[in-house]
């Protein structure tokens, strides 16, 4: 039990009616969750809003309303408080009810449209291999140092990463690394944490579904930067043209990587096999085992992050050419007659057409390209055309099929990436809606050294529909049906 005065403190009360000198049980952003001697917070959301629920929070036991405007009965022994913003006192709420955990963290966000889970997870899997206690919130999972928690978001609500913080501060965890999506940051998840550092990737056509329009996306991610202390670091890749708008307004120390531009952190790539590649970095040299132009742009945020945060130079050299793939990211499985098949989480336009151009610079013969990909329903449809424009024009054969429909009917986001098929391009698609049967077909048609790109879910292991979640798992999938087809 907490006193709710003490929850309540900064997070922009404009009027209190009843005592906030009360002991609350928990803090409950969804009435259905709610139980005796919580306090209720209401928000506006996408669907729905909160304040309509105020009296069910209360029907449930909430003895406490945290809301934008005070319903128009006001029970008795109920204490209302109004703010101004819902969600920023939702997070300032739960940073103060997990005593403020992230004060005691060296904590650094990542934001950007691709990169935030493979910089994330590679930086906790550096500062591990260094030898400290680190943690972690990415797409994947949370790690509370050695322990795993699943994740149902790239950055999940206020309550849920202070109580991960919180854990994080009981097990004597030093660093974390945490992604921060402009969903999050626009919801205010992230208000109110205390960051060492903010490292920005790229920005490139995503969610505008939810943004309405690039500039507002671009503004959104640049909030993280513009809210950073003056002793922060704010690192940002200035080969985006986004970049250095990231670094315009905010007080932090500010630092810049780059591989096509002069910048504090410089890379190059020297060498480039399918084992990994040979990096210059400023004036050092390092060996990475992850591929392509983005990962080596990857390399630079981490080590410049390394670097930034004190960690010994040539130590990080040596403990980074260690550092492997995260799953799902150009995790591949060479077949017994030499396919080599590549699951991938590109899921945007700017990551499909990274990942294959990868991949065409790695080809050494007539090998042909297959590239099975859908597009996910619920989610931004402008990426569909656009996305399948770049599996026709750059494979040999584009496979279109499903990811994660949710809602949606599967034919019809399958149909919107058709529409963006030139044609001339035509003939090298094919649209088979069911993922495992489009997979399949890719195996047939593969014979030895060709490549499979299954480029979507990564690390996922599910397929959802309608609300619903079934098992599926593109790696285990392709590597079955290679085995099981003798190829
Ligand atoms: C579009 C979006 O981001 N929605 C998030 C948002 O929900 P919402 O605005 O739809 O909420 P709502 O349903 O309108 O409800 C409004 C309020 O009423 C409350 N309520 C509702 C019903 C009821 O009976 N009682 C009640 O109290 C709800 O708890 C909520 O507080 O707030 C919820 C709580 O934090 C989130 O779980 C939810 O994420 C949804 C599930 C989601 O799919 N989000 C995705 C798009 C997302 O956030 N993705 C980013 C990653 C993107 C990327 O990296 O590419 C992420 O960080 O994961
Ligand atoms: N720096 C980068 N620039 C462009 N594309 C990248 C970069 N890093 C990774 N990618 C591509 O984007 C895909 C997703 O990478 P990652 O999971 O690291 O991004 P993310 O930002 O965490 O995505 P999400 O928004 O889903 O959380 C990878 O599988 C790869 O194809
Ligand atoms: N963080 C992204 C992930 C998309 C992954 C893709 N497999 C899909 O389901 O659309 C999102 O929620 O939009
Ligand atoms: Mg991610």
């Amino acid at each position: 039990m907490k006193l709710l005065k003490d929850i309540l403190y900064g997070a922009g009360l404009n009027a209190v009616n009843g005592s906030t000198d009360i002991l609350v049980n928990e803090i409950r952003f969804d009435s259905r969750k709610v139980a005796m001697d919580d306090v209720f917070v209401a928000i506006k959301g996408t669907l729905t809003d909160g304040h309509l629920y105020i009296q069910k929070a209360i029907d449930s036991g909430a003895k406490a309303i945290v809301c934008e405007r005070f319903p128009e009965l006001l029970v008795n022994g109920v204490t209302y408080v109004e703010v101004a913003d819902g969600n920023t006192a939702l997070a300032v709420m739960a940073s103060n009810f997990y005593d403020n955990p992230s004060k005691n963290l060296r904590l650094v966000g990542v934001t950007g449209t691709n990169g935030k889970t493979t910089i994330s997870s590679l930086l906790y899997q550096l500062f591990k291999k260094a030898g400290y206690k680190v943690g972690l919130l990415s797409t994947i999972k949370i790690m509370v140092d050695d322990v795993a928690y699943p994740t149902s978001h790239t950055t999940p609500d206020a309550l849920t990463i202070n109580k991960y913080l919180g854990l994080m501060n009981e097990a004597g965890v030093e660093f974390c690394f945490m992604e921060v999506s402009s969903h999050g940051i626009h919801q205010k998840r992230t208000k109110g944490l205390v960051f060492e550092g903010a490292i920005f990737t790229n920005l490139s056509h995503d969610h505008l579904d939810y943004h309405k329009t690039f500039a507002e996306y671009r503004d959104t991610k640049k909030v993280l930067f513009d809210e950073l202390p003056k002793n922060a670091f704010a690192l940002s890749n200035i080969d985006d043209k986004n970049g250095m708008v990231m670094l315009q307004n905010t007080k932090a120390r500010k630092y810049t990587y780059a591989l096509k531009s002069f910048a504090n952190y410089r890379g190059q790539v020297l060498e480039a096999q399918f084992s990994g590649q040979l990096l210059k970095i400023n004036e050092l040299e390092l060996w990475s085992k992850l591929i392509g132009q983005f990962n080596a742009s990857n390399m630079l945020a981490i080590y410049a992050t390394a670097d930034l945060m004190g960690l010994e130079t040539l130590e990080t050299l040596r403990l980074l050419s260690e550092l492997d793939n995260v799953d799902g990211r150009f995790q591949y499985y060479i077949s017994a007659t030499k396919i080599t098949a590549i699951v991938d989480y590109a899921h945007t336009p700017d990551a499909l057409k990274n990942v294959l151009a990868t991949i065409d610079t790695l080809r050494t013969g007539n090998e042909r390209v297959i590239t099975v990909v859908g597009c996910g329903g619920d989610r931004d449809s402008s990426k569909r055309p656009v996305m399948g424009h770049i599996a026709s024009e750059m494979s040999s054969q584009a496979i279109f099929t499903s990811d994660n429909p949710r809602s949606e009917d599967p034919r019809a986001i399958i149909h919107d990436m058709e529409t963006g098929v030139e044609p001339q391009n035509e003939k090298k698609i094919l649209s088979i809606e069911n993922r495992e049967q489009a997979i399949k077909a890719a195996c047939q048609m593969a014979e030895s050294e060709d490549i499979i790109l299954i480029a979507g879910k990564g690390h996922e292991t599910y397929q959802e529909t309608n609300g619903k979640r079934i098992d599926f798992d593109d790696f285990k999938t392709v590597k079955n049906l290679l085995n099981s087809l003798n190829k």
